[in-house]
């Protein structure tokens, strides 16, 4: 049974989206109580379902005020929001954030022995995909006379099967479309996972603790990019370390015993810091350089 009064979240059950999802709700703090098989989860820690679905019920449970939110992938959003309005059925929804996995992007891809010149090249032609909405927005803007034809998987093999010239399918390293011999030709679409809210009311605490659990989203994205550096440096270079440290324009820094020339200065960095940039800071006379990850910010 499920209780209105808890917060409903859609994820997906399995797929590239499952772990990404599972990973940040648990950063943020909501414990889970998972038995595979079933539909529905129950946190045992705050007011909260989860729905287990595949990622195409997302959308749909969102838009019809069936969940409160939803992760899923910016790719099958518009594609299920393109086929509602299709059916004359609305698609209302909040993007609350967009979230740092799930990036990807739906391309055109051809066989490699095949020329193409541009979108023109595919006049009468069938190009397989799951997203025969998006495609067909796509040959619509080119003004291209081609059918998008619908296959719910292994798209990648259409072209040796006969059932088309081309397919159009999500890339992320190109190792699916080497594999099948196929070369990406166009982009027509970039994704990644977003978090969604439905539109309509909201019981106010339900809405209060969605308030909540945004900031710790935030601080978790933001916590994986940032780093804590600690180092020994020079005193009368502190400038130059300084700029090559991103975000770090107030540094801690603290003396060193018996060390009358040289600080230890304790920054966060917004952004990994490469190797290359350690070698200058180690060209500038700083030591004990370390890089540690941080689990989690706020501000
Ligand atoms: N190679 C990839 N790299 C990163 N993100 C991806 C990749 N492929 C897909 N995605 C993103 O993850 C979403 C889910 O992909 P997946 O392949 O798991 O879907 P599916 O086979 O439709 O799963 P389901 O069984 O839930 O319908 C895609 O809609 C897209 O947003
Ligand atoms: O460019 P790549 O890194 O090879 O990734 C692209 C592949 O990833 C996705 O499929 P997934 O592996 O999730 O399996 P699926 O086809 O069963 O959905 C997508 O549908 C592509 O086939
Ligand atoms: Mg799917």
């Amino acid at each position: 049974m499920t209780d209105k009064n808890r917060l409903r979240i859609a994820v997906q059950k399995s797929g590239r989206l499952n772990e990404g999802s599972m990973k940040l709700l648990k950063a943020i703090g909501v414990k889970l109580s998972i038995r595979d098989r079933l539909l529905i989860a129950h946190s045992t820690n705050l007011p909260i379902d989860l729905l287990q679905v595949r990622d195409d019920d997302i959308p749909g449970l969102v838009m019809d005020g069936v969940v409160d939110l939803g992760f899923i992938g910016e790719n099958e959003l518009e594609e299920k929001a393109l086929e509602r309005a299709a059916a004359g059925k609305a698609s209302d929804y909040d993007v609350l954030t967009k979230l740092d996995f799930g990036d990807c992007r739906l391309s055109i891809a051809v066989p490699k022995e095949m020329s193409y010149a541009g979108p023109q090249d595919l006049a009468g032609c069938n190009v397989a995909t799951t997203y025969p909405y998006l495609l067909e927005r796509f040959f619509k803007q080119q003004g291209v006379n081609a059918t998008a034809l619908m296959l719910t998987g292994s798209v990648e093999v259409a072209p040796r099967a006969g059932l088309a010239e081309a397919i159009c399918d999500l890339v992320s390293t190109g190792a699916t479309l080497e594999a099948n011999g196929l070369v990406e030709v166009q982009e027509i679409f970039q994704s990644k996972a977003v978090l969604i809210q439905r539109k309509g009311d909201m019981p106010v605490a339900k809405q209060a603790l969605i308030d909540k659990l945004m900031p710790r989203i935030a601080g978790v994205m933001q916590a994986k990019e940032s780093k804590y550096i600690m180092l020994h440096a020079p005193k009368d270079k502190l400038t130059e370390v300084t700029a090559l440290l991103p975000g770090a324009e107030n540094p801690t820094l603290l003396p060193l015993a018996n060390c009358e020339n040289t600080v230890a200065m304790h920054v966060v960095c917004t952004e990994t810091l490469f190797w290359e940039t350690m070698e200058k800071l180690k060209a500038l006379g700083c030591s004990s350089i370390l890089v540690m990850p941080i689990e989690k910010m706020m501000g």
